[in-house]
């Protein structure tokens, strides 16, 4: 089973995402997805390398943005492709079965197609403006996670969907009521000073109607 909340790096250097993602560890967080945009293969892999042996000993779950050549190549547990990343069955076809594929959503049709390949979650969004991805694809709003999550279940449709962008901690209950698994998350995590607190409060929110 699926932690039900993913924490995404931020940093424009090296040490930078090796602080923020310790801390977010530190605070209590299991998954984490590695994003450090446009950088060197070396620096990449470098940065990899450290967050792996970090997350082993945190047994967390570590997934890797966008590069799936590095997933392969640090044996990483993942790695999570947007719409106009590596198509979800050539990703399957290198990592094979053992290995988690995230896949980006906008619509209903993004989620049955990344579903038909083989995908093991799906990051729906933006829920809201961000600042911290840029391009960002038609913000969905709470209306469109109800109206994307009543097609899925109506489909039949059972992947984990996260939601994903500019969500804070009020969000949360709202978004799981549309029927969302969980929620990704970078700039919350990233900007506070009380992680631990934070994170606590997120999973309350998050598993409040999780019957264990
Ligand atoms: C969990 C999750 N969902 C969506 C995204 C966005 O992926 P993508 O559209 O490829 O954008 P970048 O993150 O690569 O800028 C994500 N990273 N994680
Ligand atoms: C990677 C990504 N994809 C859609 S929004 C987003 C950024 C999520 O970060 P934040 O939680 O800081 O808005
Ligand atoms: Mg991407």
């Amino acid at each position: 089973m699926y932690s039900k909340l993913q924490y995404i790096s931020q940093g424009e250097t090296i040490d930078e995402q090796l602080r923020n993602i310790h801390q977010a560890l530190d605070a209590g967080c299991n998954w984490v997805q590695m994003r450090f945009k446009n950088q060197t293969a070396k620096n990449a892999y470098t940065l990899a390398e450290a967050v792996k042996s970090l997350c082993e000993k945190y047994t967390a779950n570590f997934i890797v943005n966008d590069d799936l050549h590095l997933t392969k190549e640090i044996d990483a547990d993942g790695v999570h492709l947007g719409l106009t990343d590596a198509k979800i069955n050539d990703a399957r076809m290198l990592l094979g079965t053992s290995k988690v594929i995230g896949g980006t959503a906008n619509t209903f049709e993004d989620i049955q197609n990344h579903v038909k390949n083989g995908c093991n979650y799906i990051g729906l969004g933006p829920f809201r403006f961000t600042a911290t991805k840029e391009k960002l694809s038609p913000i969905l709003g709470l209306s469109g996670y109800f109206d994307i999550l009543q097609k899925a279940k109506k489909n039949k449709i059972e992947i984990p969907i996260y939601a994903i962008g500019g969500i804070t901690l009020r969000d949360v209950s709202p978004l799981m009521e549309t029927g969302i698994f969980g929620i990704a998350v970078s700039g919350i995590i990233t900007e506070s000073l009380e992680k631990k607190i934070l994170i606590q409060q997120l999973n309350e929110k998050l598993y409040a109607n999780v019957i264990v």
